[in-house]
């Protein structure tokens, strides 16, 4: 996403003790390419130094069976990793260490690929849990996570390849067949995965793809490799296609970097040296109203990629005063209202100053309001984050690539960064895709709300990323001086159903959100028993909850009634996403009124001991 849109903030009140609950959206950034990211780590004890790949010796009391073919792998939480406090909990909960040698031993019984794909599985999920996915990732011991999410799980499931993949290349003969026992092992799991999850496209054969075919005749002509092909599909425009199997590891599409649109172009143009002057303004900016002019211009080097654009994107910063009205209850209108604002902003601070002071170059008839609007809508539903061998992150346009659409079960993860040895994007496979599938991107974790505002779609299937957040302010006083101050907190909810334990004290709500609202109410309450003043304090909790969440219910008012099919394609959507937030707030609803019958049932248990004692 090009950076010129601040988060924007939303509001909700909650009463009781709590001062006021301010709802952010501060979960939405593009992280994939600047997050820090926990690091697998093998370890092998015969080599002299301890360096990324390593192996250790058995443990003491194993050293008895201490053979050749008996070795380890290690999974390392990073201590690099933004969130490896929490991570580290959560291992330990799961009786795991940050740093856990996973013995591969072959002769331990014939389920000895399974129980250690189990336990390896378990150690690379929570590796690789990103801050939301943590935050719902249950805390006890007791509960056992199937999986977090579709991307975690695809993620998870080849960081255990790669480390398989790394240390294939020193070890022993009898190590390397366990190993490859191991790696069919984890194919087989990916390809289950995909097969149990793959989202059927339905290609729109009747609509032409010349000017697509003529964008994949120009890539071949400038070193683009692609095993895709580009077909319209159903509810997505145009999508990439695969031509034949590919398998996890596949690279779908190859882009060198000489037919890549990056700021490097901005440079070269006759609008830089006004542009550099104006204070403050982002490269993107520049490279926004560079694509602007060079959409018109007949010699440019990437006229046939710009042929190929949309007239109009349709994304929610398109809608209508009808949709955004549509949008009434929801925490998008402001989110839209404010970002359409921000734009308008952006505009005026350029326009029309640029056309009068320089008309040759910003010609008015190409710098207009909807042409901005346009070229914004292009670079933020259409654009990349590509680290550059200098070690800069740059946005980009990418021919071809630009063809992905996004899914919550994508085949490609990683593609962001420039290969130095043949100074190319790869785009590979991290589950495979049959030929005549539609081949899926990962556009990054990001919640529908987003997903609408920047792109123009809902995701299908549950989005695991729909959360509606809640910042707390809650007076406490100062210590040191007797002043109340604020503190500030942030926690979400999301749909209930996403969740494993709907037990008494969960309710498949977020652990960290109840034991806050636990703590806010009694902070002397340490330990989930079945004591009566732990059980009052629950049933408060949940009907602070139940009173906060009703209210949203209300402002989101009832499903439209009136026939969709007939409606613009905004105000759709707009319903389409207000749908989609009654059913969280409706199923968080249910679990508050599930939990206080459950609470409600101990809390007379408890009353019937005490009178019979
Ligand atoms: C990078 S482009 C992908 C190619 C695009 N479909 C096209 O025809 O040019 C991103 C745009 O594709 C569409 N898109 C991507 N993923 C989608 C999905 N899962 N469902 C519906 N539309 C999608 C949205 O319009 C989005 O703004």
């Amino acid at each position: 996403m090009v950076a010129f849109i601040q988060p924007l903030g939303r509001l909700y009140s909650i009463s009781h003790c709590l001062k006021s609950l301010v709802i952010k959206s501060n979960f939405d950034t593009q992280t994939a390419y600047k997050k820090i990211r926990s690091i697998l780590e093998i370890a092998k004890s015969s080599a002299s130094t301890r360096a990324l790949m390593e192996f250790d010796n058995p443990p003491p009391s194993d050293k008895a069976k201490e053979t050749d073919d008996d070795f380890a792998i290690v999974l390392e939480l990073s201590e690099d990793d933004l969130h490896f406090e929490k991570k580290k909990k959560l291992l330990q909960n799961k009786g795991f260490n940050p740093k856990e040698q996973v013995y591969l031993n072959s002769s331990s019984g014939p389920d000895w690929i399974s129980t250690t794909l189990k336990v390896m599985l378990q150690i690379a999920r929570i590796i690789q849990l990103d801050e939301v996915e943590l935050y719902f990732g249950e805390d006890d011991a007791c509960s056992s996570v199937e999986y977090y999410s579709p991307r975690n799980e695809v993620e998870a499931l080849n960081s255990i390849l790669l480390l398989l993949d790394i240390s294939l290349s020193s070890v022993t003969c009898m190590q390397m067949n366990v190993l490859q026992e191991l790696r069919e092992a984890i194919i087989g799991m990916i390809r289950d995965f995909g097969e149990k999850n793959s989202v059927k496209t339905k290609i729109l054969e009747n609509h032409s793809c010349g000017k697509e075919e003529c964008l994949l005749q120009w890539g071949e002509n400038n070193g683009i490799r692609t095993r895709l092909q580009i077909a319209y599909v159903k509810g997505a425009g145009r999508g990439a296609i695969a031509r034949e199997n590919l398998n996890v590891g596949d690279i779908a599409v190859e882009i060198p970097v000489s037919t890549v649109i990056s700021e490097e172009l901005i440079r070269e143009s006759n609008m830089f040296h006004i542009l550099e002057k104006i204070d403050g303004i982002s490269s993107e900016t520049m490279l926004l109203l560079w694509s602007m002019k060079e959409k018109h211009n007949y010699n440019s080097k990437f006229k046939i990629y710009f042929n190929t654009l949309p007239k109009e994107f349709n994304t929610g910063l398109s809608f209508g005063i009808e949709a955004i009205m549509a949008l009434d209850g929801t925490m998008l209108l402001e989110e839209i209202v404010q970002a359409k604002q921000h734009l308008q902003t952006q505009y005026d601070s350029l326009f029309p100053t640029l056309c009068n002071d320089h008309p040759d170059i910003f010609p008015w008839e190409v710098y207009t309001w909807e042409q901005f609007l346009w070229a914004c809508e292009l670079w933020y539903s259409n654009s990349m984050q590509v680290m550059f061998p200098d070690g800069k992150l740059r946005t980009c346009l990418i021919p071809i690539a630009g063809f992905l659409n996004h899914s919550i079960y994508p085949h490609i993860l990683h593609y962001g960064k420039v290969d130095p040895a043949t100074n190319s994007l790869k785009f590979c496979l991290s589950r495979p895709c049959s030929e005549g599938e539609q081949c899926f991107l990962s556009y990054g974790n990001f919640s529908s709300s987003h997903l609408l505002t920047f792109y123009g779609f809902l995701p299908q299937g549950d989005n695991p990323y729909d959360v509606i957040p809640m910042d707390f302010e809650a007076e406490q006083e100062d210590c040191t001086e007797g002043n109340p101050r604020l503190d500030r907190t942030t926690h979400m909810v999301r749909g209930t159903w996403l969740s494993n334990n709907h037990n008494i004290f969960y309710y498949g709500l977020p652990p960290p959100l109840l034991d806050y609202l636990r703590r806010a109410k009694n902070p002397m309450l340490q330990t989930k028993s079945l004591l009566q003043s732990n059980l009052e304090n629950e049933m408060e909790v949940l009907g602070d909850l139940l009173s906060t969440f009703d209210g949203m219910m209300e402002n989101l008012g009832e499903t439209d009634p009136n026939d969709r099919e007939n409606a613009s394609w905004d105000v759709r959507l707009a319903e389409e996403f207000k749908d989609q937030q009654r059913r969280i707030v409706s199923s968080v609803l249910n679990s508050c009124h599930k939990g206080l019958r459950l609470v409600e049932n101990e809390l007379r248990k408890c009353m019937n001991e005490d009178t019979r004692d």
